[in-house]
């Protein structure tokens, strides 16, 4: 019986956080890590299905960097990182634009119909809503570093995913976005996720990764940091604490984070309903990251 009852105390605590959200748009960014466990996968999208029940309005926005990297195994072609940027040649933009739209996209879509949701595609043509331009990166020296086709978002069709969150459907963008000519530039997941959920002004963009959160030492989860400000950030990046994948999250989350978005949080994918642990629980999950 004390179960039972608790059972219903969580759902009570949930109703407080679905009225604070209901609504209000919130952005998730399923990264390739965090897709690459089958069931893991199958609760973060139920996990989605159930915000959109209770009246949020979810968006999800995808990268795929692992099966983008299986993929250019498989055609042969070698995989160049640039300052932790993708370079991306025509050959490899070809493969880029396939694995997410066709591979990854298409099969989120698909999966989340089979779980009796609503959602769309938005990608290509007339249901494109990332627009941008190549990315001007500079490297140590100041000097301007060629990427190829790798771009940022400077739009958002912002009435376009509105016009489908209010209708209950939930709209899932790849990482790419249509430059001037309507050509393909490949965007860094978290960046494009975080452009998104900037232009909306978001209550919430959340990151889903591999990790449990920010770790002080990646060895032991038990060292999760649940909370980080700007500061506290630059200091563990300058003491190599954040690298790699990790710091394009924490960048997305400041950006955002300065256009309005309330809340920006890091959590993990592999969690089976992590997103429902961090939006309905008083003490949420993984790391908050705050100004
Ligand atoms: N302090 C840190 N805590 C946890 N993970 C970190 C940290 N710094 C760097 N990382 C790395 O960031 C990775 C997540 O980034 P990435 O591989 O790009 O994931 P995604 O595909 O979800 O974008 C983790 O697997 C981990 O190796
Ligand atoms: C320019 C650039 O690097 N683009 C990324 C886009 C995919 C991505 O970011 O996927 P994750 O979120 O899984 O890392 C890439 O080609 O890997």
């Amino acid at each position: 019986m004390d179960d039972a009852i608790r059972k219903a105390e969580i759902l009570i605590e949930a109703l407080g956080y679905i009225h604070a959200f209901r609504h209000r748009q919130v952005v998730i960014k399923l990264g390739g890590s965090a897709m690459e466990e089958p069931a893991a996968l199958r609760s973060t999208l139920q996990s989605i299905l159930f915000l959109a029940a209770v009246g949020l309005r979810p968006v999800l926005v995808h990268g795929g960097g692992k099966p983008i990297d299986r993929a250019m195994t498989a055609a042969n072609l070698p995989t160049k990182k640039v300052l932790g940027r993708r370079y991306t040649d025509e050959a490899t933009l070809a493969i880029v634009a396939k694995v997410l739209r066709e591979d990854i996209n298409d099969s989120i879509v698909r999966q989340m119909r089979e779980l009796g949701g609503r959602a769309v595609s938005l990608h290509t043509g007339s249901t494109q809503a990332l627009f941008g331009e190549r990315l001007k990166l500079k490297g140590p020296d100041g000097e301007l570093v060629d990427l190829g086709n790798v771009g940022e978002v400077n739009k958002i069709d912002g009435d376009l995913i509105s016009s489908f969150t209010d209708a209950g459907l939930i709209p899932v963008l790849p990482c790419l976005a249509y430059d001037a000519h309507g050509n393909w530039l490949n965007v860094n997941a978290d960046t494009a996720a975080a452009a998104v959920a900037g232009f909306l002004k978001a209550a919430k963009l959340i990151l889903l990764t591999d990790t449990p959160g920010i770790l002080r030492d990646r060895q032991d989860p038990k060292t999760l940091i649940s909370s980080l400000n700007e500061a506290e950030s630059r200091k563990l990046i300058a003491e190599g604490i954040i690298d790699s994948g990790m710091i394009p999250k924490v960048e997305a989350c400041f950006d955002c984070l300065r256009s309005g978005v309330e809340q920006t949080h890091v959590i993990d994918g592999r969690l089976r309903y992590s997103l429902l642990l961090e939006i309905f629980t008083k003490s949420g999950i993984g790391t908050e990251i705050r100004l």
